[in-house]
């Protein structure tokens, strides 16, 4: 299809004994967000890794909007066009968040990026900041951020280089119920935009909310893939996902205050909303 971004295909990945990925396959297409869920361990942020190439595959390929990127390194891959955003957000805590946004613009290179003019790392960065609702905090230093900001600022300096394909890892994670819809309709803009996400996240009601398709992994292996209602109802991905019943996950999809992994204490001390 020639929509199609990414197009991952029998990726396999063990780190000594333990299995990460195996044969694992999906695409994701221009203006289509897919969701990765799973338990602890089963193998996402791995997954993310050998898509952006800071981990390499033992097998398989990752195809991006066509060209076989597989053996490039993670620079060349982002030169065309794959941004992440990584679980613990890293700014540059003594820059500014427009700073900050600007190193993500600059590394974007001589590539036409975003809607900004070409080679215009400020006006990209500018750009990144408005999708992101940061303007407001343009000139702070990116080290007093609250964690909603700092999470905006991870998905900001990604945007920054023009992304083919976004990778996010957990940005909602840690968030209060109140600020969940903002990153929500962060993602549903990019996604709408045009832009292939892939969102790991355990906040399932905050993923569902607006992927298109779900996709969940266990010991590596994808337990099933679609239809993101169909795939958390499928008694497999209940059994591996959470040890629990249907009525339960649909519960916890749901809940707007339950993340089954990253408790409110997550939170850096003395940080509220
Ligand atoms: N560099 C590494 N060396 C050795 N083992 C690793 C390495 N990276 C990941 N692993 C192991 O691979 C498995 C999958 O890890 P991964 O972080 O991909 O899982 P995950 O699904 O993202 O988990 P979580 O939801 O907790 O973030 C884990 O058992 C982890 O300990």
């Amino acid at each position: 299809m020639s929509d199609t971004v990414l197009r991952v295909t029998g990726v396999a990945k063990r780190f000594g004994h333990v299995v990460t990925a195996r044969d694992v396959s999906f695409e994701v297409a221009a203006g289509e967000a897919l969701g990765l869920v799973g338990p602890n361990g089963a193998g996402k942020t791995t997954l993310l890794d050998i898509v952006a190439g800071t981990q390499r595959a033992d097998a398989g390929t990752v195809v991006l909007d066509g060209r076989d990127v597989t053996r490039l390194a993670a620079a060349a891959r982002a030169d065309r066009g794959i941004a992440r955003s990584y679980q613990v957000p890293r700014p540059f805590s003594g820059l500014t968040v427009y700073e900050n946004v600007l190193v993500g613009a600059s590394f974007a290179g001589q590539r036409h990026v975003g809607s900004g003019p070409a080679g215009d790392a400020r006006a990209q960065a500018w750009h990144a900041l408005e999708v992101t609702g940061m303007t407001d905090v343009a000139n702070t230093p990116s080290g007093s951020l609250r964690l909603l900001d700092r999470k905006r600022l991870e998905v900001a300096r990604a945007l920054a280089t023009g992304p083919r394909l976004l990778l996010l890892d957990e940005i909602a994670g840690g968030l209060t119920d109140g600020e969940l819809p903002q990153v929500v309709q962060l993602v549903r803009r990019l996604r709408d935009d045009g832009v292939a996400v892939v969102w790991i996240e355990h906040v399932l009601h905050a993923l569902l909310d607006v992927v298109d398709r779900l996709m969940c992994l266990a010991g590596g292996e994808v337990v099933a893939q679609g239809d993101p209602h169909d795939v958390i109802r499928s008694p497999e991905v209940v059994e591996v996902y959470l040890g629990s019943t249907v009525d339960a996950v649909q519960d916890l999809a749901q809940d707007p205050v339950h993340d089954p992994v990253h408790d409110p204490a997550d939170r850096p001390a003395g940080e509220t909303a």
